[in-house]
């Protein structure tokens, strides 16, 4: 019942037609042709190219379920990639894939297809219908009313059965957040894909984790889908006796390379005619009455044993004939026949020309993106309170440390100065670490919905900017209430302003820092890894340490964020109180910043900029690191290196 309501959605029948069908202009028969694919990797500890696919020719045609079988490792989900153009981390490429006979276009492409990973990308702070309306505010037309999207969400609940679940987290076991089982997620991922109603859809594995009702239930859909116009290609594993009665087309790997493709119903055959008659079909069989294996698992089963000589026999049967192709051609026009008895969508000819639809607003874009990135503070207020009480605690600390320093000038220099490079030590590291840790989660994300075309890596950064910085702006100015009247530093408005101003910004640039190494090194470990090396390297050539840097290494004093910042917060201070000496005497806190006074320990300090000048020159540094950040950023997501 269900399934009928998205089917007629699509249809174009319920919506409104001038929206759906605005996108099913696009929903041109599309055909798939690929030929001696290729694809191979090196070694990391040899560096010997290993050939992962081995020429793998075949088509996948429009109204037929292609399904793709092998054992585990032998390249299927590769397959998958290279057709989908979702390759990541390197690889060489050869062979050709062709849509609709003309050479692929990987941009256009990317609009009119959709690939549903093995591995569930969801973001664990939104719920079920959450998770799809973004998926259809984002990935839907701009032209298309939001209304229309609404409805298209709700009958892609209703068809993948996720009404039960809807308004449940989809959680992550890791952060705590309980959430939905792991079928339902990989109902979410297939739902995620088909909101756009995708002309070309490729699914790795959408059974695995779903009892056999589900995954017949998801096959169903898949096969629907595909009736509908569309080129279905999908890897499976295990399927029951009902799930292969579906299959229109049947792609054998293995270790690599094709050993049977063509139509499902003609596989037993090749099969027998290769000396590998399945039981259950022989005739004479000597299981007698009992069933014998799937044809699935027999052949499995014949590949462990004859997988390279069924590999040998496909490849010189190909070279001897295309047959599978005509064999092909044959089942197309047999479906498309299936498809007009069925009262399916009328048989419209392959076109070349493929649209895209117009894609929703970069401001729309970050509009959505940052009401999700907001909703996952307080949808894990376990994750704010622990942000906000670990600053809180740390600026407790420092004050305590250095509680109520004395006017006095044999400690009050040193308390002031030691207190200020202490909590920048602090707000230098835990920002930068917190950061890189973030980054490995938002990166599989980020990298799957800009794949799946949902939004730009641009909008996905001012969002991230534009939602990350309050939050860090208002636990820097916790940090900073606490820690300045614990420590007793001069009691002035200005000077407090001034104080939280430059620790906003010298945070916001540690931040800044350790999203730069996590983006460079890809994952959490190394990150912070690269990122303490940085830090220790800039403090250790700022502040008081400036004179003992080596002159070939003077210019990163120049560069490093800390020898202004500090400079600006040491001379926000001293230039506002007196001190005393043991005998009474009062000295300037002015006269000991500018080393007026012999001994004085600020000399190195201070840098001959003003106040105004050193904070100029450290927000300069805020806005540039953080474009540097973005340049990066989109650099790597260019070379599909996130
Ligand atoms: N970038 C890569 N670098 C090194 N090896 C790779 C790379 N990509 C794939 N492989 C290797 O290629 C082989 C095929 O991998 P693939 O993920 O395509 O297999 P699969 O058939 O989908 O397996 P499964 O069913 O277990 O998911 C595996 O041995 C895998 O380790």
């Amino acid at each position: 019942m269900a399934s009928k309501q998205l089917c007629e959605e699509d249809g174009s029948q319920e919506l409104g037609s001038q929206e759906l069908g605005e996108e099913d202009g696009s929903q041109e028969p599309v055909s798939l042709t690929f030929s001696n694919i290729g694809f191979s990797v090196k070694d990391r500890r040899t560096g010997a190219t290993v050939q992962i696919l081995k020429s793998i020719s075949g088509t996948v045609t429009a109204r037929r379920l292609m399904v793709i079988m092998g054992s585990s490792g032998a390249g299927k989900t590769t397959l998958l990639d290279v057709l989908a153009c979702n390759l990541f981390g390197g690889g060489t490429v050869s062979g050709e894939v062709l849509v609709n006979g003309a050479p692929r276009n990987p941009r256009e492409f990317s609009q009119i297809s959709c690939y549903v990973t093995q591995r569930d990308v969801l973001l664990a702070s939104s719920t079920v219908r959450e998770t799809l309306l973004i998926a259809a505010l984002l990935k839907l037309p701009r032209t298309m009313p939001t209304a229309a999207k609404v409805a298209r969400v709700d009958a892609i609940i209703a068809d993948l059965e996720l009404e039960g679940c809807q308004h449940t987290l989809i959680g992550d076991e890791v952060m705590g957040m309980k959430g939905i089982s792991g079928g339902q997620r990989r109902r979410v991922s297939v739902g995620q894909e088909l909101v756009k109603s995708p002309n070309v859809l490729f699914v790795d594995e959408p059974t695995s984790g779903l009892d056999s009702e589900m995954a017949v239930s998801l096959v169903d859909t898949l096969v629907r889908l595909a009736r509908q116009n569309r080129t279905v290609c999908t890897t499976i594993h295990q399927p029951n006796s009902y799930i292969t009665s579906k299959f229109d087309d049947f792609m054998l790997l293995h270790a690599g390379s094709v050993s049977y493709f063509g139509p499902w119903s003609e596989s037993v055959a090749y099969f027998a005619s290769q000396g590998c008659p399945c039981p259950q079909f022989a005739s004479g069989s000597i299981l007698g009455s009992r069933p014998g294996p799937l044809p699935t698992d027999f052949y499995m089963a014949t590949l462990k044993i004859r997988g390279d000589e069924l590999v040998a026999a496909w490849a010189e049967l190909e070279q001897a004939s295309p047959k599978c192709l005509a064999a092909l051609e044959a089942g197309e026009a047999a479906a498309v026949t299936a498809g007009r008895e069925a009262g399916g969508h009328g048989m419209e000819e392959p076109t070349q020309e493929l649209h895209a639809a117009p894609r929703v607003s970069w401001p729309y874009q970050v509009h959505v993106l940052s009401g999700r990135m907001l909703r996952m503070w307080w949808r894990n207020p376990a994750m704010l309170v622990s942000e906000v009480s670990q600053y809180a605690f740390m600026a407790i600390f420092v004050g305590l440390v250095y509680l109520q320093v004395s006017d006095n000038v044999a400690t009050g220099i040193h308390d002031r100065a030691a207190s200020m490079w202490v909590a920048m030590a602090i707000l230098s590291s835990t920002p930068s670490y917190t950061s890189a840790v973030i980054w490995d989660k938002d990166r599989l994300l980020l990298r799957r919905e800009t794949q799946q075309g949902m939004y730009n890596v641009t909008a996905w950064f001012a969002a991230k900017t534009a939602t990350t910085w309050p939050v860090e702006i208002v636990q820097t100015t916790l940090f900073c209430v606490v820690m300045y009247w614990m420590v007793g530093f001069v009691p002035s408005a200005a000077a407090f302003f001034i104080f939280v101003a430059v620790f906003c910004m010298f945070q916001l640039t540690s931040e800044t820092i350790g999203t730069m190494c996590a983006i460079v090194c890809g994952n959490a470990t190394y990150a912070i890894l690269l990122c303490t090396f940085v830090l220790i390297f800039l403090l250790s050539f700022s502040g008081f340490l400036v004179s003992a840097v080596p002159v070939y290494f003077r210019w990163i004093t120049k560069i490093s964020y800390l020898t202004y910042a500090y400079a600006a917060v040491i001379q926000n201070e001293f230039t506002r109180i007196d001190l005393t000496t043991e005998g009474g005497e009062t000295v300037s806190g002015t006269a000991v910043y500018n080393s007026e006074r012999s001994g004085s320990p600020l000399g190195p300090v201070n840098n001959g900029l003003s106040i105004a000048a050193n904070m100029a020159v450290l927000l300069g540094i805020t806005f540039g690191t953080r474009a540097l950040a973005f340049v990066l950023l989109f650099a790597l997501h260019k070379l599909k290196r996130l």
